[in-house]
């Protein structure tokens, strides 16, 4: 478990005082994938930073397995931190040494018998689907191969915890999608809890089981992926969660929308899970005196749960429209208006 408790963070910086982070409280249960979302400069690096002693609070108190880890004494400190591993944006390899040489590096600096470090290199190499480079540089591999290498040495030493700091930011769609299942994979079958901080919304929505959304040193939204997706309340949250999953009526709609002068009312309505199977509309045009017309549609699955948003136009009399109203809240169907 990884608790943040009011964690504050200030830098000092030619006497002017840059609040990184404002009593921010997270808890990171065994087995998430838990994803820190924000625009830069809004602390996440900072953040995790924390967890690892890399940074110390200004305020508050920072909690992994329940040990206050800025309280150990150096060889304490040294304990935990070899289980955590953390990945980089930029790789950090060691460009003069070999790809095995650069897994290998947390094992000599543990001085693991020689032996044991080829028996485990070779198991990691294996692991990240690098077994043929074990030879090359770093110079000598793509970015997604860099990162399967940084990745390799961050799990030399069995770590209980992974960091993830912009870690596909500097990759293609593709190799981005392959580096995040290699991480799915690593948390399932190695039973790793991953941190991952990014400002690519699509990380979040590809593998994190759980959110915090950040700005300005703050965390202005957390819960479970697919409750913050599915009602994202933070504007903040709204503008990330919209670039993957769209919820508006396009601006070609709403131009004829101006022109209809007929009595009707706007329903963005979201189903999750079964409710997505159920033909609400179907049910909705056979039982009531009512016309509809879906103006914007879309159905996306996060978390093996189906997430359908619908703009519906239903025209009619008032009094049809409420008892629409009615039968979609009675079903317990999200839904809000949408005024233009
Ligand atoms: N060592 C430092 N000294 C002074 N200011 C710092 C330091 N580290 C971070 N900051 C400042 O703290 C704030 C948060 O930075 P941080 O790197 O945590 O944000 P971020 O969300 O990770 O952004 P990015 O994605 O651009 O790295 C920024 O204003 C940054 O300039």
């Amino acid at each position: 478990m990884i608790n943040f408790v009011n964690i504050s963070k200030t830098f000092t910086v030619k006497r002017q005082k840059i609040k990184a982070l404002q009593h921010v409280s997270l808890q990171i249960s065994d087995g998430d994938i838990f994803g820190v979302i924000g625009f830069s400069g809004a602390g996440k690096s900072t953040l995790l930073r924390m967890v690892n002693a890399l940074e110390i609070p200004t305020e508050g108190r920072m909690e992994v397995d329940g040990r206050d880890i800025n309280a150990l004494d150096f060889s304490e400190l040294r304990k935990v931190r070899k289980k955590i591993g953390m990945i980089f944006q930029e790789f950090n390899l060691l460009e003069s040494k070999s790809v095995y040489d650069n897994v290998a590096i947390p094992l000599i600096l543990n001085h693991v018998d020689k032996k044991l470090i080829q028996k485990r290199v070779t198991e990691l190499l294996s692991f990240v689907e690098l077994s043929d480079k074990a030879l090359a540089y770093p110079s000598q591999l793509s970015g997604g191969q860099k990162q399967r290498i940084g990745i390799a040495r961050a799990l030399a030493n069995n770590p209980s915890i992974l960091l993830c700091d912009e870690a596909t930011s500097a990759l293609d769609p593709e190799t981005t999608e392959s580096i995040l299942q290699l991480l799915k994979r690593i948390n399932k079958k190695l039973n790793i809890t991953i941190l991952i901080v990014t400002h690519e919304i699509h990380v979040i929505q590809s593998i994190c089981n759980r959110v915090a959304v950040m700005e300005h040193g703050s965390v202005v939204e957390t819960g479970t992926v697919l409750e913050v997706f599915s009602n994202p309340q933070q504007n903040m949250t709204k503008r990330f969660v919209q670039t993957v999953i769209p919820d508006e009526i396009p601006p070609s709609i709403v131009e004829t929308l101006h022109d209809d002068v007929r009595n009707y009312r706007l329903l963005k309505i979201r189903f999750l899970g079964n409710n997505a199977k159920r033909n609400i509309v179907y049910y909705i045009n056979t039982h009531y005196k009512v016309e509809t017309n879906i103006l914007f549609a879309s159905v996306n699955e996060l978390q093996q749960t189906v997430l359908g948003i619908f703009i519906v136009q239903v025209i009619g009399d008032d009094s049809e429209i409420n008892q629409v109203i009615s039968y979609i809240e009675r079903n317990k169907i999200q839904w809000q208006e949408v005024v233009l």
